[in-house]
């Protein structure tokens, strides 16, 4: 089997006396799109820096195609763009993309210039001068450029407008094949990512909810529709159901399917993945995660 691009074991980070992350594992295979979804404070943020060898866990072990991503053998591998898009205000974007290519030996400078092109962003403009949106997209064309195996970003599109977001997603899914990359990002928003993304990974209050290959988590849930007296003899298994409702009568049910034996008087249904996703997040009692075993 080969070396996973991300392997994440029993990995926690606190501040001080508070714990962001806690028991995170994850094992995501290279060659993925990987969207982190949470919200606000979830540890996504965190759990970033973690793989990007800017902090260190606190407990547990993360491994990024097998080495520590503090490990300085591995830095050309890795790209990061934090949330706040750093860029040399006074540089042109040509001076930028020079500046990135004397420091980073893998620098791919024509890519970059043949991307901002084709954006329309002039190479004489100053890096103060640009738009919230062209900003964000120069950041996020130097992190591609730089030849790394694992691109990790922060929030790539906060700042874009709904074609602009649409345009950076199907790019990523673009560059990410062409160029056999791993790509790790984070959103509040499940939309940006869901055309996008391979692989998904939920966190709520510093823990991983639910992990896995997006096509598994679809596949893996049913919403259920029937009479009320079906709801209880769910709790008895083997299922896991994550969210229910109903009114009177009628019972619905988010559940998790283990195996194939479902009560034929219940009506199925294939949930969406924001429907998916919102059961897990009402309901943070509720995980799910794939086994991972440290290589
Ligand atoms: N440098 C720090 N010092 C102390 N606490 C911190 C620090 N950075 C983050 N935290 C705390 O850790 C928790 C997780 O923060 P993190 O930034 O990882 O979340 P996030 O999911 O990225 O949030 P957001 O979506 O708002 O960016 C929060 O409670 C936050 O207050």
């Amino acid at each position: 089997m080969s070396v996973p691009a991300v392997l994440v074991t029993e990995a926690g980070r606190r501040y001080g006396r508070r714990w962001a992350l806690r028991h995170c594992s994850l094992a995501v295979p290279a060659g993925r799109v990987v969207g982190l979804i949470g919200p606000n404070g979830a540890g996504k943020t965190t759990l970033l820096r973690l793989l990007a060898g800017l902090l260190g866990p606190s407990e547990g072990e993360v491994r990024v195609f097998g080495r520590s991503p503090t490990d300085p053998a591995g830095l050309p591998t890795v790209a990061f763009l934090p949330q706040d898009k750093p860029l040399y205000n006074r540089f042109t974007v040509t001076e930028l993309i020079r500046y990135a290519r004397e420091l980073n030996p893998r620098f791919d400078a024509a890519f970059a210039r043949s991307r901002l092109d084709g954006l329309g962003i002039e190479p004489g403009i100053r890096a103060g001068q640009l738009s919230g949106g062209q900003r964000a997209q120069v950041a996020l064309t130097l992190a591609l450029a730089k030849g790394a195996d694992l691109v990790i970003l922060d929030e790539p599109v906060a700042n874009l407008d709904p074609l602009g977001r649409h345009d950076v997603m199907r790019d990523l899914m673009t560059v990410t094949e062409e160029r056999g990359l791993t790509v790790v990002l984070s959103s509040h928003v499940l939309s940006d990512l869901e055309d996008a993304c391979d692989y998904l990974v939920l966190l709520q209050g510093g823990r991983v909810q639910l992990a896995g290959e997006v096509d598994d988590v679809r596949a893996s849930h049913v919403a259920l529709n029937g009479p009320a007296d079906l709801a209880g003899a769910l709790d008895e298994g083997p299922h896991t159901v994550v969210a229910r409702g109903g009114r009177g009568r009628q019972a619905t049910a988010l559940v998790r399917l283990a195996g194939p034996h479902l009560d034929p008087r219940w009506i199925a249904r294939e949930p969406g993945l924001e429907e998916i996703v919102l059961a897990y997040l009402r309901n943070p009692e509720v995980s799910a995660l794939p086994k991972v075993v440290a290589a």
